[in-house]
């Protein structure tokens, strides 16, 4: 029987240049059992995948501040106590680094993406005061509530479709997978992984980006 799949987008199913790579689109399609994007990616852009690729819409967003499974909703995160953190970083010169329409968080509602070219030093020490934590995931820092993270939205999602978390196999790529890895029964980290999603994942492809997606499923199907 083929597992339930949890899948990171950013760095997993692109290429390198964060293209999604047009091969894991039938993968996903035609994968035997529940799919579910895990992303820190806003919902909409998780949920639009979905529809694009042609699966059903199941999604853990915001570095699991929220999940979308059978028409239900669930939240798990605070934007306005990121807002806060933000409203401080600005008071000291710095905006998020994503332009006036900022579409990275314009749809977001449970968390906020900062800009990697902005300083983490600064960002950290707001959100720490904030009680809240920062997550780089190689693409943004995040400032998210501590208890917040893909792996504990699995624990829902998993529930609603009638899996335990551990019946996944997850595959991804940074250190916004590593709650993902430690809950899936089976995790694959791509060659382009940072250390913590390494160290965290049960296995290390040699493949990177979407050939180190493909890497995974397939030892995972053997
Ligand atoms: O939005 C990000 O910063 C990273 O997104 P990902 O979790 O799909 O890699
Ligand atoms: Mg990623």
């Amino acid at each position: 029987m083929t597992a339930p799949l949890a899948v990171d987008i950013d760095g997993t199913l692109s290429r390198a240049d964060r293209s999604i790579d047009s091969r894991v689109m039938d993968v996903l399609r035609e994968w035997d059992a529940p799919v579910v994007i895990a992303t820190g990616k806003a919902l909409p852009y998780p949920i639009a995948l979905c529809q694009f690729v042609g699966v059903e819409e199941r999604v853990i967003a915001e570095n699991g501040g929220v999940a979308y499974v059978d028409d239900e909703l669930f939240y798990f995160g605070d934007r306005a106590a990121a807002d806060e953190v933000a409203r401080e970083f600005e008071a000291r010169g710095h905006d998020l680094g994503w332009g006036d329409s900022d579409l990275v968080n314009r749809w977001r509602e449970t968390e906020l993406a900062v800009s990697r070219e902005r300083p983490l030093d600064v960002l950290t020490e707001l959100a720490e005061d904030a009680g809240l934590g920062v997550v780089d995931t190689g693409f943004a820092y995040h400032v998210k509530s501590d208890g917040m993270s893909k792996g504990a939205a699995l624990s829902t999602v998993a529930a609603e479709l009638d899996f335990e978390p551990e019946e996944f196999v997850a595959v991804g790529d940074s250190a916004n997978d590593v709650e993902l890895f430690e809950a899936a029964g089976q995790s694959f980290a791509v060659a382009n992984a940072d250390d913590a999603a390494k160290a965290a994942a049960d296995t290390v492809v040699e493949a990177s980006h979407a050939d180190g997606f493909l890497a995974a499923v397939e030892r995972a199907t053997d």
